[in-house]
């Protein structure tokens, strides 16, 4: 076969359009340039939050439960608020700071708190807010072989500093789940329909908290439901399993008020939201409840 010569790659970028840059008026060096964002004015309205958002960044977390260490792909919205006599903010260091920031930290509730800080300080501003979601993954032991594998949670991190009121800390997580359903289990010769289940807990929490969060609410939502999922199960695992949610059938509801019950008995929880979803095998429609509660 003929092998072809292809013109130069400067060559092939002409013919399909490139062109050579023009010499410009506009400056060049940053000193010159004009810096638009902060030329001061009354700019009628202050803005409650400006920055980005779909931000992915590698993260390191640590938990209680093994891999004790493990990276994650997160997706951090990054803002401050924005006073009406500023046009704009510096974007560019928002994103300055998360590498500074990923190049020294684990991720946590405590160390998103300095980094706050830092974003409202470095933007001039009396205020930021962070919120970062990452899957968090976990060891779980089938219940009758011990059969090792990952289990994972969306885990979602919001923190708020405000040179006023100080910080706001919330966690969030959603954990899957079986249901077993207890009317049909009432009214069945035999069986009952069960479900995956999903429990989004939210809390806010003291800023003093130390607390795993992680580890803390999966066992809220998998000690309270009919029963767990497991990367692997053998024969005796699988009766093991579906004989505990026959054992512990639950409505949407009764999960809801049982994990609220296990989140009322932390004292750094201060205020919880709980949303469980049913995904029906009866239904094409999915089961929901949703619970709030404030303890302030
Ligand atoms: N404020 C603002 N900036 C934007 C917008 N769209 C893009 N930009 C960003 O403008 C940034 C460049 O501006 P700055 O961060 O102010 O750059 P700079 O003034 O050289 O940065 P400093 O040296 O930190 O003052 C780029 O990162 C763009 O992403 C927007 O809608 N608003």
């Amino acid at each position: 076969m003929m092998t072809r010569v292809l013109p130069p790659k400067a060559e092939r970028h002409r013919l399909f359009g490139s062109v050579e840059p023009i010499e410009g008026t506009k400056p060049k060096n940053k000193e010159a340039m004009t810096d638009l964002q902060n030329k001061p004015s009354d700019y009628f309205f202050p803005i409650q939050q400006v920055g980005i958002s779909k931000v992915k960044y590698p993260v390191m977390v640590e938990s209680a439960w093994a891999p004790e260490t493990q990276t994650a792909t997160a997706e951090f919205r990054l803002t401050t608020n924005l006073g009406a006599d500023y046009k704009g903010i510096n974007m560019s260091r928002l994103t300055e700071q998360l590498h500074a920031f990923y190049q020294v930290h684990l991720l946590s509730p405590e160390t998103l708190r300095e980094l706050a800080a830092i974003l409202s300080r470095e933007m001039n501003q009396t205020g930021a807010q962070i919120e970062v979601t990452f899957p968090w993954f976990f060891l779980k032991k089938a219940p009758s072989s011990q059969k090792e594998g990952l289990a994972h949670a969306e885990v979602t991190y919001r923190v708020e500093f405000d040179e006023a009121s100080g910080y706001k800390t919330e966690i969030s997580l959603e954990a899957a789940i079986t249901t077993l359903c207890p009317c049909s289990k009432e009214i069945s010769e035999y069986s009952a329909h069960n479900q995956r289940g999903f429990v989004t807990m939210t809390i806010r929490t003291t800023d003093d908290s130390e607390t795993d969060w992680k580890t803390a609410l999966v066992e809220a939502a998998e000690s309270n439901a009919s029963s767990i999922l497991y990367p692997v199960l053998k024969r005796p695992d699988e009766k093991a399993v579906t004989e505990r949610a026959y054992e512990n059938p639950r409505f949407v509801e009764d999960l809801a008020r049982l994990v609220a019950a296990d989140l009322y008995e932390h004292d750094e929880v201060r205020e919880f939201t709980i949303h469980c979803r049913n995904e029906e095998s009866i239904h094409q429609h999915d089961a929901v409840a949703k619970l709030h509660y404030n303890k302030d």
